[in-house]
């Protein structure tokens, strides 16, 4: 069987590590290089020992080299370090499977511009339980008649440092979308002081933090008389990494082009 060689970037972090051992776990994929930050104290060691089982592979921040002989860099970074490595891989004709959050509009256009040269997943949960959940978004906002209020409530851990999620601002673009509004114009970040009464056709946003919480996800649409909830909760980040590997075998079959999870999912 040819292995498909998967380079992770970010490798230390909490979803670096996690795709590191959900490779470990795949006969068809091999771990080709552990990116990190040149300022990294992880620089040197094998990308291995970070998950109990060392495999030979050194974590490295030189980039280009450490590159050569992978076909896909998966990338849960921040914006600036995809941007970097998303340059490299434009360069050297890698493809990426993206799963960081909190990018500018700008940045995102340097993504869908490096899609002309490369193939690119680029997706803000890589779960198939998220995806799904856009899916039954388009179904309630299509359906519900005029005059439910949509908010969005999401929760993560401490260490988050964007908000809202990723996820949670593109479910308010999926509502907004379907309901025919743009999101930029109808979205309410948090509310506080003398606020005034809910103007009609906003999404309203609410973000947690605290501890280990993985990731909760609530689209409520508030009516008179009723209710409608559609929640979906993560409890371990194996299902992202599952995910960006499902993206990385899709990558595999093409040459160029944007990609999010219901393109590999098959849910479009
Ligand atoms: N799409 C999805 O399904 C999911 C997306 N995410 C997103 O993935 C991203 C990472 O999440 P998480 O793993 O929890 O975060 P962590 O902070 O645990 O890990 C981030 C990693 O990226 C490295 N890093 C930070 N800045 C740079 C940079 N400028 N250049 C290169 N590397 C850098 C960090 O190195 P160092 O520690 O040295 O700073 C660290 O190894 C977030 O944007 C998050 O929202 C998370 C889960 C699922
Ligand atoms: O930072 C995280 O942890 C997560 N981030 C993603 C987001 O911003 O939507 C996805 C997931 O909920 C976990």
């Amino acid at each position: 069987m040819t292995l498909l060689n998967i380079a992770v970037a970010g490798s230390t972090g909490r979803m670096g590590r996690t795709i590191m051992e959900t490779i470990a776990d795949a006969q068809d994929l091999r771990l080709s290089a552990a990116l990190e930050q040149p300022d990294s104290p992880y620089l040197s060691q094998d990308a291995g020992g970070l998950t109990g089982t060392p495999c030979g592979v050194i974590i490295n921040s030189d980039y280009a080299s450490a590159l050569t002989g992978s076909d896909v860099l998966i990338d849960f970074t921040r914006p600036a370090g995809t941007l970097t490595h998303l340059a490299v891989c434009r360069q050297s004709g890698i493809h990426m499977v993206i799963g960081t959050t909190g990018f500018s509009a700008e940045e995102k256009e340097i993504i869908h511009d490096a899609a002309k040269d490369i193939a690119i997943v680029f997706a803000p949960n890589m779960s198939v339980g998220v995806n799904i959940l856009f899916r039954l978004l388009e179904v309630a906002a299509k359906a519900l008649p005029a005059g439910y209020d949509v908010e969005i409530i999401e929760a993560h851990h401490r260490h988050k440092v964007d908000a809202p999620s990723g996820t949670a601002l593109r479910m308010g673009e999926v509502i907004a979308q379907t309901q025919g509004k743009n999101l930029e114009k109808v979205a309410i970040y948090g509310r506080e002081g003398h606020t005034g009464e809910r103007a009609a056709d906003t999404i309203g946003f609410s973000t947690i933090r605290g501890g280990d919480i993985v990731g909760d996800h609530t689209a409520l649409f508030a009516g008179i008389g009723e209710r409608l909830e559609i929640t979906h909760k993560a409890s371990s980040r194996k299902t992202f990494a599952t995910g960006a590997l499902h993206a990385a075998r899709f990558l595999a079959t093409k040459k160029s082009g944007l990609f999010d999870m219901q393109d590999v999912l098959g849910l479009r």
